[in-house]
């Protein structure tokens, strides 16, 4: 897959494409059946994806809290086993931000990425003030020539799949409901970090990861699957892991801190990436560290019962 971070100046191979346009955070079934009627509506044509990096919505809130399911690293990856093959990852900023609906579709879609064909989601808006809407985008591609398809919302049992809503499901502890609508684990990736060194003095050594930027799914303790994506210790490991703020040792940012079972090895600068598969329990201080020790030991349990069958 070849990523664009611009829109002028592109190469001659990544014009007359077929694209789907939206911010793809999550990459969940809804967004995958816009990416096959994008697909469907040109099939001769190489499939695209535009969307935005920053998301809109850190651009116009750079102080709100984290809310991306995934950082655009991880998007793409997805992005590129879907078979996409050219990724525009437009720069989101104040000249994007301010282009009317007319100017967005002329001098982005047309005059800078040619597109042949766009794909859109039905609740899809752009341009400055979000005034346009995918009706207008297909009045727009009337005009100037290029082909605009409007896809359905998908959902199941009344409600549409949409990151707002795999959002809620994280932050109620419910990564399953979650699956359901990705259509794949919940997965945090990044790479491994250094933290205290405390991990391995109680016996439970924990790779830790930032969750910085990210939605936090409900803070607690979660059995999960763990990807080693990098080093020597490539593979697939189950585990245990623990998202929050670790209060028996004073407030701290939160981070995801995770315990490979049966595993040894050294992970430092290693990429991984952790599946949250169920949510156990919430984080918890206790009295002494024998009965966090006594607790670790007994999520450990849950958490290899629970993965037994996979
Ligand atoms: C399964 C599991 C459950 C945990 N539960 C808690 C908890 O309830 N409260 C807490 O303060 N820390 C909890 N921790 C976090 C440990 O305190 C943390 O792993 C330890 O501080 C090691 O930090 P380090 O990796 O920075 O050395 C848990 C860790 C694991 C692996
Ligand atoms: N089973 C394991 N699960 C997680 N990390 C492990 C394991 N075995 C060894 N490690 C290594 O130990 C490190 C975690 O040890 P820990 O004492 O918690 O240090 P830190 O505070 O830096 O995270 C990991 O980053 C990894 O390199």
């Amino acid at each position: 897959m070849h990523i664009h971070d611009h829109w002028t100046g592109l190469p001659v191979r990544a014009r007359g494409t077929s694209a789907a346009m939206g911010n793809f955070d999550g990459v969940h079934l809804g967004h995958r059946s816009v990416i096959e009627a994008a697909r469907d509506a040109l099939p001769e044509a190489p499939l695209a994806v535009i969307t935005f990096e920053p998301h809109p919505r850190e651009f116009f809130a750079p102080e709100a809290p984290g809310f991306r399911l995934m950082n655009a690293e991880a998007r793409a990856n997805r992005l590129a086993r879907l078979g996409v093959e050219h990724l525009f990852q437009l720069p989101f900023g104040p000249v994007l931000a301010g282009l009317t609906p007319e100017a967005f579709a002329r001098e982005v879609l047309c005059d800078g990425l040619g597109i042949a064909h766009v794909t859109v989601g039905q609740d899809f808006r752009f341009g400055k003030d979000r005034a346009g809407d995918a009706a207008t985008l297909q009045d727009l591609g009337r005009q100037m020539g290029f082909g605009v398809t409007i896809a359905p919302l998908i959902g199941r049992n009344g409600q549409d799949f949409s990151s707002t809503a795999i959002r809620q499901s994280l932050s109620d502890g419910h990564p399953r409901q979650a699956e359901t609508m990705l259509g794949h684990w919940h997965r945090i990736e990044g790479e491994v970090i250094h933290g205290e060194k405390r991990g391995r003095e109680l016996g439970w050594p924990t790779a830790n990861m930032s969750v910085d930027g990210l939605h936090l799914p409900r803070l607690g303790v979660y059995a999960v699957l763990v990807d080693v994506l990098t080093g020597p210790d490539k593979g697939v490991f189950k585990g245990v892991a623990s998202l929050g703020v670790r209060p028996m040792f004073g407030r701290n940012r939160p981070n995801l801190e995770v315990h490979l079972f049966d595993f040894e090895g050294d992970l430092y600068g290693q990429h991984i990436s952790v599946a949250l598969v169920d949510f156990l329990r919430d984080e918890a201080k206790f009295d002494g560290l024998d009965a966090l020790i006594a607790q670790i030991e007994a999520d450990a349990d849950q958490a290899r019962d629970i993965l037994a069958g996979h």
